[in-house]
């Protein structure tokens, strides 16, 4: 008997130009454009199997290992229902194709790095179930309608379906047509752009995106400037400073757009924090790092950008990596060893230090922990489709 079941995994997307706040809460419609790295998938990803299967009672899907319940019309169950009419259409138009996309489906996903911490996981999820599926169903749609898909599962999905550098165009439609991801440029464009995560905090959040996103859209007048006069700008002068490679135009929006997401979030009422001590020190010791490079007559070296939570993501390009670590390293101990993928360092591994010129009294040191881990990783490919031996469910259709 046939088995119909296909493996496949997607990256993690870290905005630039961040998205937040939604005007349609149910299709996941944004109010502002938003542009993203899609990060190596070598280093974080999530690898989801999905299986098509008569004999299955209901639709099903475990995360980790654990199931997670597919609510009725919650945003796991529009995902599988979206993407099995797609596959509906299909057979109504060739009926040489096996009719699958009446069979429930099972589907297992793990993530390689912690859930709901602020680590994009819901991104690369959501991108990895509706690729998997398209690999299940063997659907010839577009990464691009794809996207829209994703979007409805969780809107920055969208970005995760491409690799490289990544616009999610906000659209006008009422409907969601013509929201959608599309890809600005290749990593292949820009290779050099790495990226280091800097773990401040790997538990489950506070205040979650989608809620809080939401009191934003409610209670800020400073949302209603940004998404009117200063998104539109910010996304074509960054798309340009991409295509030129232009690393000084790019980290300066970088940063700028960050600083004024967690303003926005802090217009909110109550006002809403994601940023701690931790956070704020990074930025110090960046922008330190950034003055004396400027001042030396070169340009800017390296971007922060934080999310929804106190981690860090700190672009720049790879020959910067290393000074940055050393100084990250610095004034954070680290338990363990750095994990070098790119090899910077020799057996003597980290050494904490700052350049020369460097004012070290921009922020204290802090102790053992404050940053728990750093991850070095760069810009990669969107999702790939993986072989039977990757595959995440056993003979009977359960997780392994
Ligand atoms: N591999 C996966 N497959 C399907 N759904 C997933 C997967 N990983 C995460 N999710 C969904 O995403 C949720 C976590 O999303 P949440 O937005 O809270 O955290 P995050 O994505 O890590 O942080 P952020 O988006 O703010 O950076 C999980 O509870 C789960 O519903
Ligand atoms: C701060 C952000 O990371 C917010 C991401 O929000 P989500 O995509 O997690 O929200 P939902 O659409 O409600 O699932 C910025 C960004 O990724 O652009």
């Amino acid at each position: 008997m046939t088995v119909y079941q296909a493996t496949a995994s997607a990256p993690v997307n870290i905005a630039c130009i961040k998205y937040w706040g939604k005007r349609d809460t149910k299709l996941i419609l944004p109010t502002n454009s938003s542009l993203s790295v899609t990060l190596d998938q070598d280093h974080l990803r999530s690898t989801t199997t999905s299986r098509a299967d008569p004999s299955f009672q209901q639709d099903r899907l475990w995360l980790n290992g654990t199931e997670d319940e597919i609510k009725e019309g919650g945003r796991l169950a529009t995902c599988i229902r979206e993407m099995k009419a797609l596959r509906k259409q299909l057979e109504d138009k060739d009926s040489s194709l096996p009719k699958i996309s009446d069979y429930h489906v099972h589907i297992s996903s793990r993530n390689n790095f912690p859930t709901a911490a602020g680590l994009a996981s819901s991104a690369s999820g959501f991108a990895a179930l509706v690729a998997s599926l398209a690999a299940l169903y063997q659907l010839p749609t577009s990464r691009s309608d794809l996207s829209r898909i994703a979007r409805q599962g969780s809107g920055s999905a969208c970005r995760s379906l491409f690799g490289g550098f990544v616009a999610w165009q906000k659209g006008e439609r009422a409907d969601g047509s013509d929201s959608l991801a599309v890809e600005v440029a290749p990593r292949e464009h820009w290779p050099d752009i790495h990226a280091l995560i800097c773990v401040v905090n790997d538990e489950k959040k506070g205040t979650s995106s989608t809620s809080g996103m939401q009191r934003t859209v409610e209670t800020s007048p400073l949302l209603q400037h940004r998404i009117k006069h200063v998104v539109p700008e910010r996304m074509a002068a960054i798309s340009k400073a991409i295509l030129a490679r232009d690393f000084d135009t790019f980290a300066r929006i970088t940063m700028q757009d960050s600083n004024q997401f967690h303003a926005v979030a802090l217009d909110t009422e109550p006002p809403i924090f994601y940023m701690n001590d931790v956070s704020r020190a990074i930025i110090a010791l960046i922008v330190e790092y950034n003055r004396v490079a400027v001042e030396k007559g070169g340009k800017l070296k390296a971007a922060y950008t934080y999310d929804a939570g106190p981690n860090a993501v700190i672009y720049a390009p790879k020959e910067n990596i290393k000074e940055i670590v050393e100084l990250i390293v610095k004034y954070f101990p680290q338990a363990e060893n750095f994990k070098d993928p790119f090899g910077l360092f020799g057996a003597a591994g980290v050494q904490g230090k700052v350049v020369e010129g460097f004012n070290e009294a921009v922020a204290k040191p802090f102790s053992v922990g404050a940053v728990k881990g750093l991850i070095h990783t760069r810009v990669g490919d969107g999702p790939r489709t993986l072989g039977p031996e990757e595959a995440l469910l056993g003979p009977e259709g359960l997780p392994k």
